[in-house]
C-alpha cells in the first residue's frame, strides 16, 4: 500500500505542506490578499461605523482591524492554529476538531501550513467573524457585501436574458414534449453549473460577474465538462413522481445547497423555478452559510435580497420572476436553511455523525444538488484521489440521497474520471483542475447509512 494512505486506502488531505502546490499558494498567496482586503474594507466603512454607533462604532473598528492583522501574522508565519474564544453555537464543534488534529501536547503540529487546507481554509473565514463577533456593534456587519451585490449588478444583461428565456419556456410548458422538457432541464442544469464560475474567493475579490447571455454559450462550453451524469439527474427526477391520486402526480422534494451569491445565485433561482413550474418538483429547500463565508457564498440576508432585488428590476421578465420567487417562499414551495455545519470545516463523509439531524433533513429530499467546487473538496475529502478512482469511493459512505455535484474545478481534486482523461487534460492544460475553465455534472447513489 503506498505510504501515502492509510489503512483504509484513503490518500491524505490536500495541504499547504506540499510546497508549490495548490493549496499552498493559496495559503501563501490568496488568503492573505482576501485578508487584507477584509481589512482595507473594515477601515474603508470607519466613518459608516462613526455615524450609526459614535465613538463605540470607531473602537470596535480599531478592535477588529487588530484581530484580524494578528491573524495575518499568524497566518503568514506558520503559526500554530488558536482555538476558539467567541463562545458561540459552533465554537465547541471547531475547538474539538482542533484538538482531534493536534499531536497530543504538541500545538505545532496543527500550524497553518502543515494542517489540511480544507480546515485552515475555513478556519480563517471563522476566525474573521470571531473578530466581528467580539467587537459589537459591529458584530454582524458583512465584509463581503460589497463584492456580492456589485456581482448581482455586474451581472444585470446576463440575468434579464435568462428571466426571458425562462419566460418563453413557461409559457409553453403545457405544450412542450417530454423529451423538450428533458432538453430545457439540461440546459437551466448547465446554466446553473457555469453560474459557479463567478466566484470571488478564487479570484480573490477580482470582479468576475456574468457578462454575457449563458443560454447562447451552453454549446461551446459543452466539450468542457468532464463528467456529465445528467441522464442519472433527469432519472431520478423523473422516477420521483410518486403515483399520487390517479389524476394527480406527487412530485418529490430537491434540495439545493447553495454556492455563491450574485450571478449563481440567480441561475440557481431560475433552476429551481423551471423544476416547480414545470411539476417536475414539488419543493425545493435551499441550504445557505449562517455567516459570511469564501468570501461570495451566500447567507439568508443574501437569499432574500436577491429576491427583493428581481422584483424591483425595472425589467418585466425579471421583476416577474422575482414576483413568482416570492410567492414561493410565502407559499413554503421553497424554504431556506442554514445549518451550522455548512460552516464548519468537516468532510461530508462526517456528516451522519457529526450533525445528524441535518444529513436526517437531507435524507427526506428525492434529490440533493451540491453547487461549487467547495462542496466538491467536502464530498471527497479534500483528500488527494487518483483521478480514476470513482465518486462513490470518495465519498466515502456519505450518500443521504441520490446526489450530484455541479462544480466548475477550482481545487486540485477530481475523481470519476476515465483511464488517461487527467492525463490527456495536464498535456494539454496544465492548471486544468484550478482554473475554474473545467466543470463535472458528478451523480451520486444513495447510501444507507445511520
Ligand atoms: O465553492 P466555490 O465558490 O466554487 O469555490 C471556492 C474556492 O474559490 O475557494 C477555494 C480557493 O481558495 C477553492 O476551494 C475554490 O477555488
Ligand atoms: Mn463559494
Amino acid at each position: 500500500m503506498a505510504a501515502d494512505q492509510n489503512l483504509l486506502g484513503v490518500p491524505p488531505s490536500l495541504s499547504a505542506k506540499v510546497v508549490g502546490s495548490f493549496a499552498y499558494l493559496t495559503v501563501r498567496d490568496r488568503l492573505p490578499t482576501i485578508l487584507t482586503k477584509v481589512i482595507d474594507t473594515i477601515h474603508r466603512n470607519k466613518n459608516k461605523f462613526f455615524e450609526e454607533y459614535g465613538e463605540e462604532g470607531i473602537q470596535a473598528e480599531k478592535q477588529t482591524i487588530s484581530l484580524l492583522s494578528k491573524m495575518r501574522n499568524e497566518l503568514q508565519t506558520d503559526k500554530p492554529v488558536l482555538a476558539l474564544t467567541d463562545c458561540l453555537q459552533d465554537t465547541e464543534s471547531w475547538n474539538q476538531y482542533l484538538q482531534r488534529h493536534q499531536i497530543e501536547g504538541d500545538e505545532e503540529s496543527v500550524s497553518w501550513f502543515k494542517s489540511p487546507w480544507l480546515y485552515v481554509e475555513c478556519y480563517m473565514y471563522r476566525r474573521i467573524q470571531e473578530a466581528l463577533w467580539l467587537n459589537p456593534p459591529i458584530s454582524d456587519y458583512d465584509v463581503f457585501n460589497e463584492g456580492k451585490t456589485q456581482s448581482f449588478f455586474e451581472s444585470q444583461q446576463a440575468v434579464m436574458a435568462l428571466c426571458t428565456y425562462l419566460e418563453g419556456v413557461k409559457k409553453n410548458m403545457e405544450e412542450i414534449s417530454k423529451n423538450q422538457l428533458f432538453e430545457q432541464f439540461n440546459k437551466l442544469l448547465q446554466v446553473s453549473l457555469w453560474g459557479n464560475k463567478c466566484d470571488l474567493s478564487i479570484s480573490a475579490g477580482q470582479d468576475n460577474s456574468q457578462k454575457t447571455s449563458p443560454i447562447d454559450s451552453l454549446d461551446s462550453l459543452q466539450p468542457l465538462i468532464l463528467v456529465d451524469d445528467s441522464n442519472m439527474v433527469w432519472s431520478t427526477l423523473t422516477s420521483m413522481q410518486r403515483p399520487g391520486q390517479p389524476e394527480k402526480i406527487t412530485a418529490g422534494r430537491v434540495d439545493i445547497v447553495l454556492d455563491n451569491a450574485g450571478f449563481e445565485l440567480v441561475t440557481d433561482l431560475i433552476l429551481a423555478d423551471f423544476l416547480v413550474s414545470s411539476g417536475l418538483v414539488r419543493e425545493v429547500h435551499f441550504h445557505g452559510k449562517s455567516f459570511p463565508w469564501f468570501v461570495s457564498d451566500v447567507t439568508a440576508h443574501d437569499f432574500q435580497w436577491t429576491i427583493r432585488q428581481t422584483m424591483a428590476a425595472n425589467h418585466r421578465w425579471m421583476s416577474k420572476s422575482g414576483v413568482q420567487w416570492q410567492m414561493y417562499v410565502k407559499e413554503g414551495v421553497w424554504s431556506y436553511h442554514d445549518h451550522p455545519f455548512w460552516t464548519l470545516p468537516h468532510e461530508f463523509c462526517d456528516m451522519a455523525t457529526d450533525a445528524p439531524d441535518l444529513y436526517a433533513t437531507l435524507k427526506a429530499a428525492d434529490l440533493v444538488l451540491f453547487k461549487g467546487d467547495l462542496n466538491y473538496r467536502k464530498l471527497t475529502g479534500d483528500r488527494d484521489w487518483d483521478h480514476t478512482v470513482s465518486f462513490d469511493t470518495a465519498l466515502r459512505g456519505f450518500g443521504p440521497a441520490p446526489l450530484c455535484s455541479l462544480r466548475t474545478l477550482k481545487a486540485n481534486v477530481q475523481v470519476g474520471l476515465q483511464p488517461g482523461q487527467g492525463e490527456k487534460l495536464t498535456s494539454q492544460n496544465p492548471d486544468w483542475m484550478t482554473s475554474g475553465k473545467y466543470a463535472v455534472i458528478q451523480f451520486g447513489s444513495p447510501k444507507d447509512q445511520i
